[in-house]
């Protein structure tokens, strides 16, 4: 059955709980700011005009984030992970990202989804699944789901599906992950910062990598449902891989005042009709204007002058 509409003010209501954290994200409060560079291989240039996909590098501002709408969470309790990137070619051509560890959502549609979170937060979950078969790949992943120690382990999923576009009018749907080249099953790091002190002492190192992996759909597949993945036997293109150089504290740094808007998206990639798409658009627009004017109106002043 269809749940009832929601807009994005409700969404982001329910998302920001009855304190809101002013100044901060209403979902994926807590993060930290990353730079670095994509490393494009060319591989993509049949498939999109994107000027990423031009071989070469191309800078982005990145952030790693928890979800939740606690901005001082413990990052080992958080169910799911994020990496986000953004890349401005020119001020007209911007390619935001933002990517979480589950390869599919549990839900088709905004509007469950919303009840998905009502019942996330009034621990009913159980009974959600139970009621919704479409779960059914969100599950299989949970349940084999072995959380790493490194947000450097982890692998990141557009979830959602877009059009890589040709100006020819070539249109290929596609699902991309950040697929991590290092294995840490466990981390030594503990406190409510393990997460992003293992990344800042990493980054000491040397540069983390992921590749960026490219799954490509065949007319069997429906990209515009967000539940449902695709078979493992479809083609993957590796485009290259990022590499993550440098760090900030989200509160001064690049990433903290991007919107990191799904639909803003330059020439070369295309959103598909998946709704949910249009919700989270709507919804990080919302988001971000709360914290804006929080931010306006002095949220962190205490914190700038320290
Ligand atoms: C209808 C579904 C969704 C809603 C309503 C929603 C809502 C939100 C909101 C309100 C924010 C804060 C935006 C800001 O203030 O900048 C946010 C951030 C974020 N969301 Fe979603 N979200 C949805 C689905 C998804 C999905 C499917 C993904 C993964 C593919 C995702 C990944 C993220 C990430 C990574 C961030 C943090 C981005 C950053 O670092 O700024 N969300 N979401």
């Amino acid at each position: 059955q269809q749940s009832e509409r929601v807009t994005a003010q409700q969404f982001v209501d329910l998302q920001q709980g009855q304190n809101a954290h002013e100044g901060f994200r209403r979902a994926h409060a807590k993060g930290i700011c990353v730079t670095g560079e994509f490393r494009s291989n060319g591989s993509l240039t049949d498939y999109s005009n994107a000027a990423v996909f031009n071989k070469g590098a191309h800078p982005f501002v990145g952030r790693f984030s928890i979800a939740g709408n606690n901005p001082s969470a413990p990052d080992l309790k958080a169910p799911v992970r994020s990496l986000a990137l953004s890349f401005a070619t020119s001020a007209a051509q911007q390619w935001r990202i933002a990517m979480n560890t589950p390869p599919v959502m549990a839900v088709s549609d905004p509007h469950t989804f919303y009840q998905q979170i009502k019942a996330i937060q009034s621990g009913t979950i159980a009974e959600f699944f139970a009621e919704h078969p479409e779960s059914a790949d969100f599950i299989a992943w949970k349940d084999n789901y072995q959380p790493s120690g490194s947000f450097a382990a982890e692998q990141y999923h557009s979830i959602n599906a877009f059009y890589l576009t040709k100006d020819n009018g070539d249109k290929q749907p596609v699902r991309w992950a950040m697929r991590p080249t290092v294995n840490v099953a466990n981390t030594s790091f503990d406190g409510d910062d393990a997460l992003q002190n293992e990344l800042t002492e990493r980054l000491t190192s040397g540069p983390v990598i992921f590749d960026w992996v490219f799954t490509l759909a065949t007319s069997e597949d429906d990209e515009n449902d967000p539940a449902v993945g695709w078979p493992e036997s479809r083609e993957q293109i590796v485009a290259g891989q990022i590499a993550i150089n440098d760090w900030q504290k989200q509160l001064n740094g690049d990433c903290h005042e991007i919107n990191y808007d799904p639909l803003v998206l330059p020439d070369g990639i295309e959103a598909t009709r998946d709704p949910i798409l249009r919700a989270r658009s709507a919804a990080y627009a919302e988001s971000y204007r709360r914290r804006a004017v929080e931010v306006f109106n002095g949220a962190f002043e205490e914190q700038q002058n320290d």
